[in-house]
């Protein structure tokens, strides 16, 4: 019923006006389905990888689509991500590409389901799937990668915990990041925007901290809930074993002197979240942090973990972490994603579905937050495409999708 009958590639736009893959899959039965993948900018150097959209389009329609088109069947993920991988041959998708890899699997995921009629979260996650929503991490202050002369840790991100529902979550997310913005405009600071939405104003991350407990706590006390907040450090990107450690605008932190200030961070402002606070080798410094503070913060591994199982058995091994940022494109494949969370959930670490910092409109993460369960989502507070997956949940939530 699912066959599928053509494949079709295309470059489209990302948010950050780069040339990206969309993919449309369709089947026997009138199944369509489309997909776009995301792009990073602080990448992983173990993330599957991408090829320019050009390449990577050339490179699928001669080797993938033909193994595609009359071959599998879109309501059998496993079935279309076997092909993906043996017509890419090699172990990081540099064959085919991630991005053609990523658009293809996920835009077969959605013609799967447009032909059963179900909404694509419960055909990822079944009838039985359990009766949660994840909590939106809203970026609400950053710099690093993702914006230029801003704050070190890359981003500052709202975690509205105590939200009655998903819609009410992702509104408190929208009235921090607008109070941000107040506090901003009453500090004389200018107000830019960096690669996710976020504000990503020239002060330091001491500011940062400060401005965003204040509006967290601002808008807790307005909405009548619970709102905390987290970090992405992406430390790997500030990390240089020749300067000796982790280099922040005004110093430089030894790992030792790096744990400590993370946990510091984590005590003194009751983090809820802590992304990738050290350098994507070091699993005994994520091990360390985690001994710390791991029973009162999610510690994520995202540069550290990549959506690999290997590298997150690696983790699990260790004691390194306690949860592990989930991003399709890192790996490659829907069925290689659900690997990483089958093997999170079994081993009780959170998973953290997530954007990239070069997003499209596509919306097929909040479907895969929604269909495995996710303790959280991580996909901005505001911006159109940030919004796209936002407005999502709330559909979802709605049952109007
Ligand atoms: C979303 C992130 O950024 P990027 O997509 O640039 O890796 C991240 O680091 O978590
Ligand atoms: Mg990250």
């Amino acid at each position: 019923m699912t066959l599928v009958t053509d494949v079709r590639l295309r470059r489209v736009l990302d948010s950050r006006g780069n040339a990206t893959v969309e993919a449309d899959v369709l089947t026997e039965e009138g199944g369509f389905g489309r997909a776009a993948a995301p792009s990073g900018a602080s990448t992983g150097e173990y993330e599957a990888i991408e090829l320019p959209a050009a390449e990577a389009i050339a490179k699928a329609r001669e080797d993938a689509i033909p193994r595609l088109v009359g071959e599998v069947h879109a309501g059998n993920q496993r079935e279309v991500d076997a092909a993906l991988a043996a017509a890419d041959g090699t172990d990081d998708f540099s064959g085919i590409g991630a991005n053609s890899a990523v658009a293809i699997s996920m835009a077969a995921a959605k013609a799967g389901a447009s032909v059963t009629g179900a909404p694509l979260y419960q055909h990822l996650g079944g009838t039985f799937r359990g009766n949660t929503f994840p909590i939106p991490l809203g970026n609400i202050v950053g710099g690093g990668e993702h914006a230029a002369d801003a704050t070190d840790i890359q981003e500052f991100l709202a975690a509205p915990v105590g939200a009655p529902s998903v819609s009410e979550a992702i509104f408190a997310n929208a009235a921090v990041h607008a109070k941000v913005h107040d506090i901003l405009i009453e500090r004389d600071e200018p107000c830019g925007k960096g690669d996710e939405g976020a504000w990503a104003p020239s002060i330091d991350d001491a500011e940062a901290f400060e401005i965003v407990d204040e509006a967290t706590k601002a808008v807790a006390d307005e909405v009548g809930f619970e709102i905390r907040f987290g970090l992405d450090v992406a430390a790997a990107e500030m990390y240089d074993e020749d300067e000796g450690g982790y280099v922040y605008s005004d110093q430089v932190r030894s790992t030792e002197e790096q744990v400590e200030y993370i946990a510091d961070l984590v005590r003194e402002y009751d983090l809820k979240y802590v992304e990738d606070p050290l350098d994507e080798d070091d699993y005994e410094g994520f091990a360390d942090l985690t001994e710390q503070v791991g029973d009162r913060t999610l510690v994520c591994g995202d540069d550290l973990f990549v959506t690999n199982t290997d590298r997150l058995g690696e983790g699990i091994q260790q004691g390194a972490a306690n949860s592990i940022l989930i991003k399709p494109n890192q790996i490659g494949t829907l069925s290689d994603a659900f690997d990483a969370i089958e093997l999170a959930v079994e081993n009780a670490y959170g998973h953290v579905v997530s954007h990239r910092s070069g997003e499209t409109t596509d919306a097929t993460i909040a479907h895969l937050a929604v269909a495995t369960d996710a303790p959280f989502i991580k996909t901005g507070a505001v911006a159109g495409e940030r919004t796209a997956k936002l407005n999502e949940l709330i559909r979802i939530e709605d049952n109007a999708v």
